[in-house]
């Protein structure tokens, strides 16, 4: 794959499950990204130099998926200009919540645009990652386009099934 320009990240290995969703769609795409393991809280430097060295190697788009305090998109946030994508992970005894309202809740001056909780917010923040950069990439915002006709088909097919399915409860 060509230099990444998405770094997929996540606070620990069981975070992948929810975290291959993003990279799915990314593949889907043709967009070159690199999936990265670090922690806010267990491994600091790690994480600050990734966040410090983003930019310069590259990368234009952070997605970042992290459970219970989540700290993790905040804080690599806080050390880059890079739009960052958090995904509040599933991984707790509170399903979600806690890392929901530690990713959304960011001070004022250092964002962290939140998607919805596990695999629906992993593949949109990966959605949302490409439309930024289809901003300056024809051939993507075209590939982006696509994706929408084919998606509203698929709902359409949709459609059918349930007046089928409706068709035949209310001839029972
Ligand atoms: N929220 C964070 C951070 C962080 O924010 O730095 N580091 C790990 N974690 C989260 O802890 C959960 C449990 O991790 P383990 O399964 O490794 O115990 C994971 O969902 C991870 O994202």
């Amino acid at each position: 794959m060509s230099n990444p320009i998405v770094g997929i990240l996540m606070g620990s290995d069981s975070d992948f499950e929810i975290m291959k969703e993003s990279a799915k769609v990314l593949k889907d795409f043709g967009v070159p990204f690199e999936v990265v393991v670090t922690s806010a809280h267990r491994t600091p430097e790690r994480t600050l130099e990734y966040a410090k060295s983003a930019k310069k190697r590259g990368l234009k788009v952070l997605i970042v998926g992290a459970g219970m305090a989540a700290h993790l998109a905040g804080v690599i946030a806080a050390k880059t200009t890079i739009p960052v994508i958090g995904v509040p992970i599933n991984s707790s005894s509170l399903n979600g919540i806690d890392a929901l309202y530690s990713t959304l809740q960011m001070p004022s001056g250092i964002p962290v645009g939140t998607m919805a909780i596990g695999k629906a917010g992993a593949k949109n923040a990966a959605l949302y990652a490409i439309q930024m950069l289809a901003l300056s990439d024809k051939d993507l915002s075209e590939r982006l386009e696509n994706f929408r006709k084919d998606f509203e088909r698929v709902v359409v097919e949709r459609e059918k099934k349930v007046h089928e399915k409706l068709e035949k409860f209310l001839n029972e």
